[in-house]
């Protein structure tokens, strides 16, 4: 994060003393999504001791505001301020295991980043059980549900846009760092298909909720933990790894064939949707939600191309695409994950569960929980198979002057065959076949492809690549057929 000259420092702010040391740490986090983004200043927005007196350590909550002077040029539309959580542990000696989360000194004290701090976390989870209520935080089991009560959580050490402790392999904590008004979709939705008797999701085991701007908004939520459970993500990695060092071998020959999982994958996430649909209901999208669809999306694209050389050159191309949400005729919507991937899918030793179903991140709350076409995360997993097959050959490709051909076929031939067996089982599960609405899916899958160019050249530029790589073959008739 580049260092502002000044930065904002409102007197009378109880974190004031430490807002050095968090622009420091911010960035460093994973789940800081402003990375590179011009700061201008933070600010307390609301702050509060959770722990009782005398108890060691002091537990703080805090929710900070992070202000950017460049909200008018960020590529992603961040707003010129963005709100953050924060668990702080505060102690004067605390244990060696802590140090890797230090942010910094508060007179003879140290303030730590709390969710690495076992003792913390035990304590949250008995308060859930307790239904108990601390300062301004309301901790909140889940109806007939017992969380198990198993000592310190550990904290999840990953790729995430929050942060998770898990306890014992056998309940997971998550607590949400973007800090926003409202119930978090990924609670709500948990919540509505739990009571759905939905097996496609881990059962929730709680809450904790928590209040900004004198609303009510989702601070963390507790679910059972998925033990011996791999992502997709990973499986799908093997899979591609085994067909690449087999370079003459077809997808369907070689041992990690992933195309009876994917089949699946089709299948969960089509019972989800069916299990949204019941639970929450459905509604004919009429041409002035479909206008307003299409409209989010070529604002997302003229801010893609705005960013991205390799978009501006193909705007209009793209932007003939996605009126296809438009002229492609009725549909239906309904609540969706929003954000689905094949990272978002776990492989238990029964089946698959999905998870994170808080949408996309970049998006305000309303338009994260607006209803929108189920299609919209088939195209997401049909990206996800791209990226998958791609993800290994661009990494080549940065230290090799010419991909080998033959890999690439190999590779879209990968990707086929899974895009495809996932469709399968998403029809034989609903009786609706995506491939059948070809405009739709190919709009959904192409404003999916967009959003990735931004985040990758936000996050991770190095991947770029793999989602210019398909926008390129979404836009051309041949590209457009395989599937
Ligand atoms: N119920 C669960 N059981 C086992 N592991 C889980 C469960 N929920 C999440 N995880 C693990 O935690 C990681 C992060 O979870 P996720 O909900 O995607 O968080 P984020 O919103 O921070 O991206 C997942 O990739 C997965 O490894
Ligand atoms: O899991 P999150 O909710 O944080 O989702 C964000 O990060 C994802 C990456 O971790 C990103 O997904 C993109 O990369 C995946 C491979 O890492 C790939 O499977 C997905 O298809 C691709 O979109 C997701 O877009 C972003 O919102």
């Amino acid at each position: 994060m580049p260092a502002t000259s000044s930065p904002d420092r409102t007197p009378g702010d109880p974190l004031a003393d430490l807002h050095d040391a968090l622009l420091a740490w911010l960035p460093q986090q994973r789940w800081f999504p402003a990375k590179g983004r011009q700061v201008a200043g933070l600010r307390t927005v609301s702050h509060a001791v959770v722990s009782t007196p005398g108890e060691t350590p002091t537990v703080e909550h805090a929710v900070i505001g992070v202000s950017f002077a460049d909200a008018a040029q960020d590529p992603v539309g961040g707003s010129a301020e963005e709100r953050y959580q924060l668990v702080l542990g505060v102690q004067a000696s605390p244990p060696a295991d802590v140090e890797y989360a230090v942010i910094g000194r508060r007179g003879e004290d140290v303030v730590y980043d709390g969710l690495a701090d076992g003792r913390i976390s035990r304590q949250f989870l008995a308060l859930i059980t307790e239904n108990a209520v601390r300062g301004p935080l309301r901790f909140v089991a889940e109806p007939d549900t017992e969380a198990p009560i198993v000592g310190p959580g550990r904290p999840l050490i990953g790729e995430q846009s929050n942060s998770s402790v898990i306890y014992g392999e056998r309940a997971i904590m998550k607590l949400f760092r973007r800090a926003t008004a409202g119930l978090n979709p990924d609670l709500e939705l948990h919540r509505a298909l739990g009571r759905q008797g939905s097996g496609e999701v881990a059962p929730l085991l709680g809450a904790i909720e928590g209040e900004i701007d004198g609303e009510p908004m989702t601070v963390a939520m507790l679910q059972t933990y998925a033990s011996n459970s791999a992502d997709g993500w990973s499986m799908a990695q093997a899979s591609v790894r085994d067909l690449l060092a087999e370079a003459d071998l077809r997808p369907d020959e070689v041992g990690g064939d992933f195309a009876g999982e994917a089949h699946r994958i089709g299948k969960t996430v089509a019972a989800v949707h069916l299990e949204l649909a019941a639970a929450l209901g459905t509604h004919p999208l009429d041409a002035r939600g479909a206008e307003e669809i299409e409209a989010w999306m070529l604002e997302r694209l003229e801010r893609a191309a705005a960013a991205v050389p390799g978009v501006a050159e193909q705007r209009d191309a793209i932007a003939d695409v996605l009126r296809g949400v438009t002229t492609a005729g009725p549909s239906t919507v309904q609540r969706i994950h929003g954000d689905l991937h094949l990272g978002q899918e776990l492989r238990t030793p029964t089946g698959w569960l999905v998870i994170d179903f808080e949408g996309e991140p970049s998006k305000s709350l309303a338009d994260r929980v607006r209803p929108d076409s189920p299609m919209r995360d088939v195209a997401a997993m049909l990206r996800s198979f791209d990226y998958a097959a791609f993800h290994q050959l661009s990494e080549w490709e940065q230290s090799a002057d010419d991909p080998d051909p033959q890999l690439e076929r190999r590779a879209q031939e990968w990707a086929d065959r899974n895009r495809s067996a996932f469709c399968d089982g998403y029809a034989e599960a609903t009786g609706t076949d995506p491939r059948e609405s070809p405009e739709l899916l190919r709009a959904y899958e192409l404003d999916k492809a967009v959003y990735e160019v931004l985040y990758e050249t936000r996050n991770r530029p190095g991947w770029v690549s793999i989602p210019l790589r398909s926008m390129r073959r979404l836009l051309t008739p041949a590209g457009r057929g395989e599937r």
